[in-house]
Order: structure tokens, then C-alpha cells, then sequence
């Protein structure tokens, strides 16, 4: 959060360094990145997009959607930041938007309404999923996917088993974002705990729906006197963080500035590992052998490859442990979902 604030800050350094690269001088410290978004005309995809062009690590930002790209794309493109924006529009244009993609951000797909689960976006969009990631694997095998649509817990299966079928599957390149989970936990645990949010950090672990989301709040730091029925509590409101917000739009979808803010952190925490900046650490849904689940969300530290090391959980409080042992059924079917989808 902060080094998104810094990078914010650091545009005007970047502008002319940009100017530098122009003029055909190298620099070694802000390599050519090309990022694109699939989605990008979106409720998330618009923001997403904004806040990628204002991150001086971008050099070439494309956006892909269905529908209404040319529009956002010369939006953006007026920005006077780094990177050269390009708009592609319809499956004719998809091949030439991931072409060279260092990072593939996916927040294509249906949001929720009041009532559904996420696992009710499933039928829409696993197929929107499945055709993005074959043409990912045909166009830009070795990029980065930050998978956001919905339900998480089996888009990324299904992205892993086209990528399997494809040959081109690397486990360290391929992420769940959950980053949105992390983000409501310290805001949710600053007002408990009366800290300076800024300050705080929580791990979030396991999935991104319901139960299979569980933050470590015995891991908060800083540490603070929170009573174990606030924890309780406090874990519930990050579990259904997402549902109180489809309620409140009451039926005109779901988190979208809140996500446009999570998905813009994590792909900067890839662009930093992929430079080779040390010590990126962010919660994500990877494969795993944290547990006994395929794919599990925990620390992973980022490097030029992707995952470089998934970390473990840490000492979990008797709360938590039960947390685990009840998510596990829950995020083991969806993860079977999404693999029997993509082999059927
Ligand atoms: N991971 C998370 O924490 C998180 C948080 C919020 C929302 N989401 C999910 O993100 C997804 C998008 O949410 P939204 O609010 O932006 O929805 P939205 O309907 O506003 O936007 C989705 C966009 O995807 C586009 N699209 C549909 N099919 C496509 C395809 N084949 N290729 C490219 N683009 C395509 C649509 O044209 C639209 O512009 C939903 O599945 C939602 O549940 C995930
Ligand atoms: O809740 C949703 O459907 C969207 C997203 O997964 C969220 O957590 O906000």
C-alpha cells in the first residue's frame, strides 16, 4: 500500500526518466514492462487501468474487452505517464493485446448479486476463463496471470489445467488474486484496534469465498488488545466483506473501486519481484503444499520468476486451526470444479 503511495509520488522522477528512455539511454533500474487487462472496460477493469497507468513500472498498458474498449483506452491514454496505452476490442484483437505481456490481469467475467454465491458466477464464467487463459497460452506463455474473476477458488484450477493441457503450466506464474481479503482485513482490524491503518498488517489465508477466506488476526501486527469476540467478529466482516458490498449496491454488482485498488497492489508486487526487488511478500492462491489442498492462499515471496517461495502459515491460534480444518472441504469441491471443468 505504501510503495503504491511512493510510486504515486515518485510519477514526476519516473516522467523524466521515461524521457530519458525515449531519448534512446538505457536504464537498468525500470525495465520495459508490458501489462495487460483482460476486462479492462469493466467495473473493475476501468479503474484497474487508471491506477496501472499512473504505476511507473508499466511501459506498454493493453486493454482488452469485449465491448467499449476504444473509449477507456483513449481515456487513459491522455494520462501523461509512462506507458504507451493501447485499446483492443473483440477475439479478432486478443492475440495482438497479450502478445509480449510480462503481466496478464484478468477481471473479465459477471459479478455477483444480491443472494449469490460466487460459486453461482461458475456456469458464465469458467468458459470466459477457460478461452482467455488458451489464448494466454498461445500468445504469451510465460507472463504473469493475476486471475480476479470470480469464483477464484476455481478459475484458477481451470486456468492451471488449460495451461497443463497447453504444456505451457509454470505454478510459479499463475495467481489468485486475494489481495482485496488482506485489504478489508487491516482496514476492518485499524478501526478495532484503534492503530493507524497504515501500520498494520494481516495475513489472509486459504480461499477467497466465505469460509475459505481466514485471516490470521493472532499474526496482526501491530499487535493490539482485541478481545476474542471482536476476533470472531472481525473475521466474519472480512469473510463476507465481498457480500456486504453486493448488498449495499443492491444489485449493481460488486467491489469494484476496492478491487481496482487490490489488483493494482498485487500486480505491482509482481512487476517488483519480476525487477528483482528483494522481500515482495503478498498473500495469494497458488499451488501449494502449505496443506493438504492443490492450491492454498498464504505468503508468497515474488521474484523474477513468479513465486519464488510459498510460505507457511505460522503458529495459528485454536480459532484459527478450527478455521482451517472448516474451510478445507469447501475450497477442496471448488478446486475439483474447476479442474473437472476444464478436462471435460
Ligand atoms: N478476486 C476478487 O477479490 C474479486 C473482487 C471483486 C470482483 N471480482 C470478480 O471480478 C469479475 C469482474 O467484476 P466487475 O465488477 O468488473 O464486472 P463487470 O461486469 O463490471 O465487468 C466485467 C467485464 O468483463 C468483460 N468481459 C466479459 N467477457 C469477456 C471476455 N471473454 N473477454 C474479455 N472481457 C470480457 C465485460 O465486457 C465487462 O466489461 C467478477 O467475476 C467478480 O466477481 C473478484
Ligand atoms: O464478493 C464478490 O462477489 C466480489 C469479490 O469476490 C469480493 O470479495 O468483493
Amino acid at each position: 500500500m505504501n510503495s503504491m503511495l511512493r510510486s504515486a509520488r515518485t510519477l514526476a522522477t519516473t516522467a523524466s526518466r521515461s524521457s530519458v528512455l525515449r531519448r534512446g539511454y538505457s536504464s537498468e533500474s525500470v525495465p520495459d514492462r508490458k501489462v495487460a487487462i483482460l476486462g479492462a472496460a469493466g467495473g473493475i477493469g476501468q479503474p484497474l487501468s487508471l491506477l496501472m497507468k499512473l504505476n511507473p513500472l508499466v511501459s506498454n498498458l493493453a486493454l482488452y474487452d469485449i465491448a467499449n474498449t476504444p473509449g477507456v483506452a483513449a481515456d487513459v491514454s491522455h494520462i501523461n505517464t509512462r506507458s504507451e496505452v493501447t485499446g483492443y476490442f473483440g477475439d479478432d484483437q486478443l492475440g495482438k493485446a497479450l502478445e509480449g505481456a510480462d503481466v496478464v490481469i484478468i477481471p473479465a467475467g459477471v459479478p455477483r448479486k444480491p443472494g449469490m454465491t460466487r460459486d453461482d458466477l461458475f456456469n458464465i464464467n469458467a468458459g470466459i476463463v477457460k478461452g482467455l487463459c488458451l489464448a494466454i497460452a498461445k500468445y504469451c506463455p510465460h507472463a504473469l496471470v493475476n486471475m480476479i474473476s470470480n469464483p477464484v477458488n476455481s478459475t484458477v484450477p481451470i486456468a492451471a489445467e488449460v495451461f497443463k493441457k497447453a504444456g505451457t503450466y509454470d505454478e510459479k506464474r499463475l495467481f489468485g488474486v486475494t489481495t482485496l481479503d488482506v485489504v478489508r482485513a487491516k482496514t476492518f482490524y485499524a478501526g478495532k484496534a484503534k492503530v493507524p491503518v497504515a501500520g498494520v498488517n494481516v495475513p489472509v489465508v486459504g480461499g477467497h469465498a466465505g469460509v475459505t477466506i481466514l485471516p490470521l488476526f493472532s499474526q496482526a501486527t501491530p499487535n493490539a488488545n482485541v478481545s476474542e469476540e471482536e476476533i470472531v467478529a472481525l473475521t466474519k466482516r472480512t469473510q463476507d466483506g465481498g457480500t456486504e458490498v453486493v448488498e449495499a449496491k443492491a444489485g449493481k454488482g460488486s467491489a469494484t473501486l476496492s478491487m481496482a485498488y487490490a489488483g493494482a497492489l498485487f500486480a505491482d508486487a509482481c512487476l517488483k519481484g519480476l525487477n528483482g526487488v528483494p522481500d515482495v511478500v503478498e498473500c495469494t492462491f497458488v499451488q501449494s503444499n502449505v496443506t493438504d489442498l492443490p492450491f492454498f492462499a498464504s505468503k508468497v515471496r515474488l521474484g523474477k520468476n513468479g513465486v519464488d517461495e510459498v510460505l507457511g502459515l505460522g503458529p495459528l491460534s485454536d480459532f484459527e486451526k478450527e478455521g482451517l480444518e472448516k474451510l478445507k472441504p469447501e475450497l477442496l469441491s471448488s478446486i475439483e470444479k474447476g479442474v473437472n471443468f476444464a478436462n471435460k
